[in-house]
């Protein structure tokens, strides 16, 4: 290999070079110019130097070998062709490239380090963000599932009758924690067919679903009930329902949904009912915990609804029967012909009447009445016409004691009883004979009695005034005794006990 000019022109003086031409010309000197002593000092130094040179050149053999093999080692490494140099300088200049070819791959590896380093730290903001994010709803789910477990548990501890009131609280809570504006409950009506609106929860200012919609059937919206039968439909934009879908998409944008979760709530492998969890302002992505939680809260107003339910279903058949006593209870109490009170009530009623005449020292008047030669009626004209007579005469009766305390009875067939508490006797002369008088005018035809051209009445009165009489039986008999007399005298007349 030639060396460039500049090259050896710098190795003229390289220093070992002048130094070598310096100890020529000192040996010349001293060899030349010396004794004999002199000369052989100087011989025995150039020896010296010469086995100095001798040993300079061995090393630096050794050295450039040595070189040689690391430069081989490195031209290896670092994939280059293979160098052989047997200068220094070619080993040096290959070292050059060498290192220059580390030094860029470490530049290199540098940046590349430098990249990782700041991925890593990207990557670990991001999990960061991530685990933030995470326990941020985690605390969300966790606070949620804490509500509806106090919520929901509460409401089916509470009373029944209070449960509607309740519910829609309930679901406002919800609402509110989900930030959502509006909650809304349709129950199936079975005997129509039809989802009924029966709850609603409404964020202020916001419109009200059962406004808008106040029944739903299974034929208008069949993708809706379909989907509601596999489980809840969780919508985050109305964009994203399917074609099947656009009877609930108009319905839905008309009720200004961004977004909702539509709960069913399924009991004995049937829809019951749904729940409509409606985010008005903006779209909402749905966590899937969010739907987990909500499917427990339904499960919970299941309970609830059922509970409710067959307390309602108590509760009917509790004022039916109320209704049914009350009825049978009036039957028994009731003269099936004529609608008046029957012996039997007479005879409850009366002893009480008597005991309170007693206690309040009010007179009490007891007026009986028995229809004038009825046998002859009833053979004249029939068992019918004589029924129908009866009817006549209690209407007169209902019309001429309209007071809720009067009582009138019939207490035998063709025998009449009224109890009239409060009422002093010359009163109750004087209504006797007003009902006398009004059968009188009702005119109900007897052609077969002996005394006129019409049904007439005999009617006997007696009072308890002052404790006249002990027990109500002797005023019984006072009242009989006097209708007794009121037949004797002839009948169509009114005999007052005194
Ligand atoms: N049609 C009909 N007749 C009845 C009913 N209950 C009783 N009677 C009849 O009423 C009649 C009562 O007759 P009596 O007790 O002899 O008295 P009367 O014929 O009214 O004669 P006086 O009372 O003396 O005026 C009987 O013939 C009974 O059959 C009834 O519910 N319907």
């Amino acid at each position: 290999m030639d060396l460039p000019k500049s090259r050896l022109f710098k190795n003229l003086f390289h220093p070992s070079i002048l130094l070598l031409l310096a100890l020529i010309g000192c040996a010349y000197l001293g060899l030349t110019h010396s004794n004999l002593e002199t000369q052989h000092l100087t011989m025995l130094v150039l020896i010296s130097i010469a086995i100095l040179i001798i040993l300079s050149v061995i090393v630096n053999a050794l050295f450039l070998k040595q070189l040689n093999k690391i430069n081989k080692q490195l031209s290896s490494a670092i994939n280059l062709e293979a160098l052989h140099s047997a200068t220094i300088y070619g080993a040096i200049r290959h070292y050059r490239q060498v290192s220059r070819k580390v030094e860029e791959h470490l530049q290199k590896s540098h940046m590349q380090h430098t990249l990782l380093r700041t991925g890593i730290s990207d990557e670990r903001e991001r999990l960061r963000q991530q685990m933030a994010q995470r326990k941020k709803s985690l605390d969300y789910l966790t606070k949620f599932q804490k509500l509806l477990s106090k919520n929901f548990s509460e409401l089916l501890l509470i009373p029944a009758d209070q449960v509607e009131a309740e519910l829609t609280e309930t679901l406002g809570r919800v609402a509110r924690f989900m930030s959502i504006e509006r909650v809304s409950l349709f129950q199936y009506d079975q005997e129509n067919k039809q989802f009924v609106y029966s709850n609603e929860w409404l964020e202020e200012d916001f419109p009200s679903s059962h406004l808008l919609l106040s029944k739903v059937t299974p034929a208008e919206y069949p993708w809706w009930f379909e989907q509601l039968s596999k489980g809840p439909i969780v919508i985050e934009s109305l964009e994203e329902l399917p074609e099947a879908a656009f009877p609930e998409k108009a319905t839905l944008a008309n009720h200004r949904v961004k977004s909702l979760i539509a709960m069913p709530l399924q009991h004995n492998g049937g829809v019951i009912g749904y729940i409509t969890y409606d985010s008005l302002t903006h779209k909402r992505q749905w966590e899937e915990d969010e739907i987990t939680l909500l499917s427990i809260a339904n499960a919970l107003i299941v309970g609830t609804l059922v509970n409710q339910q067959r307390y309602k279903e108590i509760q009917n058949a509790r004022e039916t029967l109320e209704i049914a006593n009350k009825q049978l209870k009036a039957i028994t109490r009731t003269d099936s012909l004529t609608g008046l009170a029957n012996r039997r009530y007479f005879d409850e009623m009366r002893q009480i009447e008597f005991s309170r005449a007693n206690r309040s020292n009010q007179p009490l008047c007891l007026m009986l009445c028995d229809l004038d030669y009825f046998k002859r009626l009833n053979d004249s004209l029939g068992h019918s016409a004589g029924d129908e007579a009866i009817k006549a005469f209690a209407q007169a009766l209902e019309q001429v004691f309209g007071r809720k305390s009067d009582l009138c009875a019939r207490v035998g067939g063709e025998e009449f009883a009224v109890l009239l508490p409060e009422t002093p006797l010359p009163q109750a002369i004087n209504l006797a004979e007003v009902l006398r008088n009004s059968l009188w005018e009702k005119a109900v035809p007897h052609p077969a009695s002996p005394i006129a051209d019409r049904l007439t009445i005999s009617i006997g009165i007696a009072t308890f005034q002052q404790g006249n009489y002990e027990r109500f039986d002797a005023l019984y008999s006072a009242a009989d005794k006097a209708l007794y007399e009121a037949k004797s005298l002839g009948r169509n007349r009114v005999i007052a006990n005194h």
